[in-house]
């Protein structure tokens, strides 16, 4: 209550307008922004966009206290009205608030959709796709081999088809569905998950600023759009007679509803939180892993050392066989080092997913008070010159000394996954998927900048796609040329 706030030490807050309080101050690209920001006001900030109150978390210690001493106090997720909408009422893993009902979701989630198992049984859908994708590069590169290949574009494609396929058990490839159309509801549905609406944050009036906006009924037309896929997909899979040669993720969720049901009566995973779930793979799962082979490309072309040395593993590794396989992946020690480096330096979700508190804590020394929202930012963390050497620089062997320090956040200044008990349970089905497809794009081809340009103009700006993910700006464009050294076998 007002009276216990007013004893309390509040974090620094930078000055703030009337009204809209510290919204100007997030600009075009928050994470460095508010990096800049905290230089000025320390690891630990309380701002408000309009009248919700932020937390931002900007260094290791404070980001360590965070979500080792603090977890449980914080592990919660704010109530956005667009995001209650698409996630039928908060039913998925990622927007639920935290709850028996979420814990016992994610328990079943890690056991049975991102188990390592789990990931593994996909393996010939990579297999597949990247292939087919490797095959279409090449057709392109002999027919027209000055030409360049819109890679942001091939890369974006294949993420969304190995989601695609891995849930609903189809390829695009002779299939009904409009992939064009597909990625454009995907976009949609991230931009309404990762914006606040008007009547958030101007609670009284902000609803006629949504309303003249049209943002609730953006909301409610995406909303429609994807329950009417996931239902079409759904009724497929139980028609009678249905033959699948692959288990796909709605094949799971269907059996253990099915099994709930014998064992006791009734099931609590109806069709909708399948729906739910579904949502989180695509916003999830598509983007992230495309993002960051897409910078880790334009990294490697603008190093053509780093490049050399990358190829120069998979080639001796994979020899003449032609294509990289998964069983490759695990001796190709540099190419992860570079996974991980891009990681560092472009985490594609640089603020992690916003956090709610459930109830007061104490971080360095400063009270926040329930229903405050929380934000680390990941990306000013992992630029901190504190615990990185020449922490701007594209270096993939500083993991070579830092052997130890893995996604999971077991060491706070790298924290592309996020961390404690709302950590991404997707980052083994990440990595593998963005290792593997590096990995073929690197054997199969040498790449160059189109004709006419040169390396070091290749744009290295950012892009916040949405509220949530950070891209390279502009599309990048390379010139494939085949590797002839994979070929006797083929
Ligand atoms: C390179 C790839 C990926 C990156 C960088 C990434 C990053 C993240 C981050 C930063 C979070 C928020 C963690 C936090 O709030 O502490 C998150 C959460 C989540 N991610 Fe990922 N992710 C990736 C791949 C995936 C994949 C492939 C899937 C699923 C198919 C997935 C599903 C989820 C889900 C469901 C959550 C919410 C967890 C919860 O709230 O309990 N992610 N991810």
């Amino acid at each position: 209550d007002q009276v216990n706030k007013q004893l309390m030490n509040l974090p620094p807050s930078p000055p703030k307008l009337p009204i809209i309080g510290n919204l100007h101050q997030l600009g075009a690209l928050p994470h460095s922004s508010l990096g800049q920001l905290a230089r000025e006001y320390g690891p630990v900030m309380l701002l408000h966009l309009g009248r919700i109150p932020v937390l931002i978390v900007s260094t290791t210690d404070a980001a360590k206290e965070l979500l080792k001493a603090n977890d449980l106090a914080c592990c919660s997720r704010p109530k956005l009205a667009s995001v209650g909408r698409i996630s039928y009422n908060y039913l998925d893993v990622a927007f639920s608030p935290y709850s028996e009902y979420w814990r016992e979701l994610r328990k079943l989630c890690v056991l049975e959709i991102f188990s390592v198992k789990r990931v593994k049984s996909f393996r010939f859908i990579r297999e597949d796709e990247v292939g087919t994708l490797m095959d279409s590069i090449a057709r392109s590169a002999t027919s027209s081999p000055t030409d360049p290949v819109n890679l942001t574009e091939k890369v974006f494609a294949l993420s969304g088809s190995l989601i695609f396929r891995k849930a609903f058990g189809k390829s695009f490839r002779g299939s009904e569905f409009d992939r064009g159309k597909f990625y454009e509801l995907v976009h949609d549905a991230e931009t309404v998950a990762g914006a606040f609406s008007y009547d958030e944050c101007f609670p009284g009036f902000g609803w006629i600023m949504d309303w003249i906006s049209g943002h609730s009924l953006r909301v409610e037309r995406v909303f429609r759009k994807l329950d009417s896929l996931f239902q079409q997909v759904i009724d497929e899979h139980l028609k009678p007679g249905r033959t699948n040669q692959e288990e796909d993720i709605i094949d799971v969720m269907l059996g253990i509803e099915k099994e709930q049901t014998e064992e006791y009566g009734h099931a609590w995973l109806t069709k909708n939180h399948i729906k739910a779930i579904l949502l989180n793979m695509f916003l999830g799962g598509i983007d992230t892993s495309a993002i960051t082979v897409v910078w880790a490309m334009a990294e490697l072309v603008r190093n053509l050392a780093l490049m050399k040395k990358a190829q120069a593993e998979v080639r001796g590794i994979v020899g003449k066989e032609g294509r990289v396989t998964e069983a490759d992946l695990d001796k190709l020690q540099y190419l992860k080092m570079i996974i991980k480096e891009t990681l560092r330096l472009h985490p594609p979700v640089p603020m992690l997913i916003p956090r709610e508190s459930i109830t007061n804590f104490k971080i360095k020394g400063y009270d926040v008070y329930p229903k405050t929202i929380i934000q680390i930012n990941a990306w000013a963390i992992a630029r901190d010159p504190k615990y990185w050497k020449n922490p701007e620089e594209f270096s993939p062997d500083r993991f070579n000394d830092t052997a130890a320090m893995d996604l999971k956040a077991q060491n706070f200044e790298y924290l592309p996954f996020g961390g404690g008990r709302r950590g991404c349970p997707g980052i083994y089905m990440g990595t593998v998927t963005s290792e593997f497809l590096l990995a073929n794009l690197l054997y199969c081809f040498d790449w160059a900048p189109p004709a006419g340009t040169e390396v070091a103009d290749i744009n290295m700006e950012e892009k916040t796609g949405n509220c949530l993910t950070l891209s390279k700006k502009i599309p990048l464009l390379l010139v494939p040329s085949k590797y002839l050294g994979g070929q006797a076998a083929q």
